[in-house]
């Protein structure tokens, strides 16, 4: 039988290859696995950045939970090492990279190629549910594209197991900000892996129109997410607007379950038969 992997990586067990991208917190690279030839790719964190941005239970958090993660629309964390100074992740490399970047460059997609990556969605949260995992942090620059076009969730830096009411001080984008992670004031932050589905719903709009539904200044961008007010412009076909509307409910329980995403006319509409 074949010896089980070895647990233990280190950084000379890799070639390091060419720079694929820099997040807020470091550096990702090609890297291939020297004694099978293995390609990933090789996040670089430094620890003293992490301690400084008090994120380094967050990224214990994402190893643990990524580490038993397994589904085709969802970057697979294969490992992790540290030395002094860094901690390394170890990738599944997605061969056509970031999906933001093509969402730039395209301005924005085809009805059907948004359907696609809506359907990939749907069915990768449906697993992430299941696990009782929400990811918390769903938008065009934490997707990847892989060889054949399909997409993947990455950066669970955010995940965190379902229910939460712990208090979340979110940096970044508040444009995928659902109206209960929003609402502060006295009552508990208490919310739970439909937050995914309110993003989810932005994500939608994002792709089919250019830019994310309640863009303005923080200020406004909060309100309007609180209120849900937004308009779908005219050129998006009527049953997308439809899915989008479903998404965007003020009430989480009142948004269409993953379920009835897949089944939606406008996603069974573009689904290649047989998919
Ligand atoms: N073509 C490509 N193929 C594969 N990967 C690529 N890029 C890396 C995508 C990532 C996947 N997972 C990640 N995880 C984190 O960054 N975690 C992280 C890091 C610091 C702080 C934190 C937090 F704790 F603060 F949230 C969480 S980045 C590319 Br481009």
């Amino acid at each position: 039988t074949q010896p089980a992997a070895p647990k233990q990586f280190h950084l000379g067990m890799f070639e390091i290859g060419k720079p694929l991208g820099k997040g807020k917190f470091g550096r990702v690279y090609l890297a291939r696995e020297r004694t099978t030839g293995f390609v990933c790719a090789l996040k670089v964190l430094h620890k003293s950045e992490l301690q400084q941005g008090k994120v380094e239970k967050q990224v214990r958090r994402e190893i643990e939970i990524q580490s038993n993660l397994a589904h085709p629309n969802i970057l697979r964390l294969f490992g992790h090492f540290h030395d002094t100074a860094r901690i390394f992740l170890i990738l599944e490399f997605a061969g056509n990279g970031e999906l933001y970047k093509h969402l730039r460059r395209e301005q924005r997609f085809p009805e059907w190629k948004a359907a696609g990556y809506i359907a990939q969605m749907a069915a990768a949260l449906r697993y992430l549910h299941k696990k009782h995992v929400m990811h918390r942090d769903i938008k065009p620059e934490n997707i990847l594209v892989g060889l054949h076009g399909e997409i993947k969730i990455s950066d669970f830096g955010w995940s965190v197991h379902a229910p939460n009411n712990r208090r979340n001080t979110m940096c970044g984008t508040l444009d995928y900000l659902p109206p209960e992670m929003i609402r502060s004031g006295r009552e508990e932050n208490w919310y739970n892996e439909k937050v995914d589905l309110w993003s989810l719903g932005v994500l939608c709009y994002e792709f089919l129109v250019g830019e994310a539904p309640f863009e303005d200044t923080p200020v406004m961008t909060q309100r309007r997410i609180a209120r849900g007010e937004m308009t779908v412009p005219g050129f998006v076909s009527s049953e997308a607007r439809d899915l989008i509307k479903r998404l965007l409910v003020l009430d989480p329980e009142k948004r269409i379950p993953l379920e009835e995403v897949q089944q939606h006319p406008w996603i069974i509409k573009h689904c290649v038969k047989g998919e």
